[in-house]
């Protein structure tokens, strides 16, 4: 049997593989680095840098990390450096004292394989800042997972429950694209419940129910709820009747609750983050034994170490064989990597009150909660005075979802586009598009996290600091006026 030339051989691609869609990292943001490497190489462009608002990665815009967690994290990665005497001379007391509990809780070996659902002492401490944070007891260990950030345990607890279309996930609209990508890889059936613009962006109980039912029609079962709380990208954060109204659907349905809290810390508006955890062991029998998994994550929050791929999921009330089958599926990755387990444990114990580090962690983590805050306050104001674009106010997270209204001539104009160029490029990523051109902002079109039919938008991050935020809303309100005027109907 002559084996064929590889030119003859077609490249075969799982289909779910092509299907997946991954828009923070997609269309605009590629063609954003090709104009960089334009830009690297000399050529004159209409902008001089690019302004990257297409991804919540903080310290890729000059957010610095926290001093304390660097400085454990150093010496935990290289624990010689505490037999030198001058070097340990330079680091606070409580410093040294914590990477040396790490460091015994870890018999010195970093390099090593960690437990399939990581460090016992990592995960313990995890549960005690879970019971300080919601003031209850603290949950057992057993059931905290430390994950490559939140993104590898929702492709776990994907894994764990949708084997193809009879299986249905119900995730939210507009929603962050991991949840539609991991669904398309799976081959699940994805049933769609609408966020509410013009509620702040609110869930309505009862479009859960008419996901059952869109479920039922093509023959699955509900097996997964998302909510993400706070948003992505709409940025709201939910009251504790609409979340009740969640945990009654979850236990009234059988259906799992995945509770992404990524953004727990990100909190700006009037409406205070609760964990789904506290309010599912708050309701009265049968709601406190519905099943919830709760995932966190280095990544977000004011520690913002996205690189480090630190993060967790807790179990609560999950059936001892499901748990043992999502555990299974933690061993057979082995772990999570080191550096982000170490990480997530110092998100979750902050120096404490009177140690030597103490003021320094004080005035970092306020002073980069209260530029956020001020940045979100800011840039919802100004996109809001920009004729033809709504915002709802930035509750929480690290994104402005706003609404453009594009003139009909404009979209028409799309249309021609695409046929011309036989292409498929939605209005809104034809506006995102465009704007990229003239102006090196890169933002990521509505369409790229689903949106009601009719409707465009776009998400920026809150994230570009306060100057360069300010140009960046005068450039997308000169683009839009020029919009306005060269469409208008
Ligand atoms: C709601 C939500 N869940 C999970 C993740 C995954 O985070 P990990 O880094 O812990 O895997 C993200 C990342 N946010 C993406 C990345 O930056 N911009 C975004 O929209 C997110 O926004």
């Amino acid at each position: 049997m002559f084996r064929k030339s590889s030119s003859q051989l077609a490249a075969y691609i799982n289909p779910r593989v092509v299907q997946a869609q991954y828009a923070v990292r997609g269309l605009i943001p590629m063609r954003a680095d090709e104009l960089k490497a334009r830009l690297d190489a000399g050529e004159t462009l209409p902008f001089k840098e690019l302004v990257y608002c297409n991804i919540g990665n903080p310290q890729a815009l000059q957010q610095q990390p926290l001093t304390f967690n660097r400085q454990v994290m150093s010496l935990v990665d290289s624990p010689t450096l505490l037999e030198n005497d001058a070097i340990v001379a330079q680091f606070p007391a409580d410093v040294v004292a914590r990477a040396k509990e790490y460091l015994k809780n870890i018999n010195g070996m970093t390099g090593a394989y960690t437990d399939s659902i990581g460090y016992k002492w990592a995960r313990e401490a995890i549960a005690q800042f879970i019971a300080r944070r919601d003031g209850t007891e603290s949950p057992d260990s057993r059931n905290i997972c430390l994950t490559d950030g939140a993104s590898s345990g929702v492709r776990l607890i994907m894994q764990l429950l949708i084997e193809g279309a009879k299986d249905g996930v119900l995730i939210p609209i507009p929603q962050y694209p991991l949840y539609t990508a991991q669904i398309a890889l799976l081959g699940g059936a994805s049933a769609m419940y609408y966020l509410d613009e013009a509620k702040r962006w609110d869930l309505h109980v009862e479009d859960l129910l008419k996901c059952n039912a869109s479920l039922a029609a093509t023959g699955a079962t509900p097996r997964l709820l998302v909510v993400i709380n706070p948003g992505n990208p709409t940025g709201q954060v939910l009251t504790k009747e609409t979340m009740e109204g969640v945990v009654r659907y979850c236990h009234d349905n059988d259906v799992m609750l995945l509770a992404d809290e990524v953004y727990q810390e990100n909190i700006y508006g009037d409406r205070p983050f609760e964990s789904f955890r506290k309010v599912v062991l708050g309701m009265p029998a049968p709601y406190n034994n519905t099943p919830c998994i709760s995932l966190h994550s280095t990544s977000k929050g004011i520690i913002g170490e996205c690189g480090r791929r630190g993060g967790y999921f807790e179990m609560l009330n999950v059936p001892k064989e499901q748990k043992e089958q999502l555990l299974k599926l933690c061993s057979i990755n082995l772990c999570s990597n080191v550096n982000g387990q170490v990480m997530t444990a110092l998100m979750c114990t902050p120096p404490a009150e009177g140690g030597e580090s103490y003021a320094r962690f004080r005035d970092e983590y306020d002073g980069i909660f209260a530029s956020l805050k001020g940045r979100a306050e800011a840039l919802a104001k100004e996109l809001n005075g920009i004729e033809g674009i709504t915002c709802n106010a930035v509750d929480g997270a690290m994104y402005a979802f706003p609404q453009i209204r594009l003139p009909a001539k404009y979209v028409a104009r799309n249309e021609d586009l695409n046929k011309s160029a036989g292409t498929k490029i939605a209005a809104d990523a034809r506006w995102a598009l465009e704007l990229l051109e003239e102006t090196g902002i890169v933002v990521v079109p509505g369409s790229g996290f689903l949106q009601q039919e009719g409707t465009f938008h776009f998400r920026t991050t809150i994230l570009p600091p306060a100057e360069q935020m300010q140009s960046m809303t005068s450039s997308i309100r000169a683009f839009q006026t020029k919009i306005n005027k060269n469409f208008a109907n």
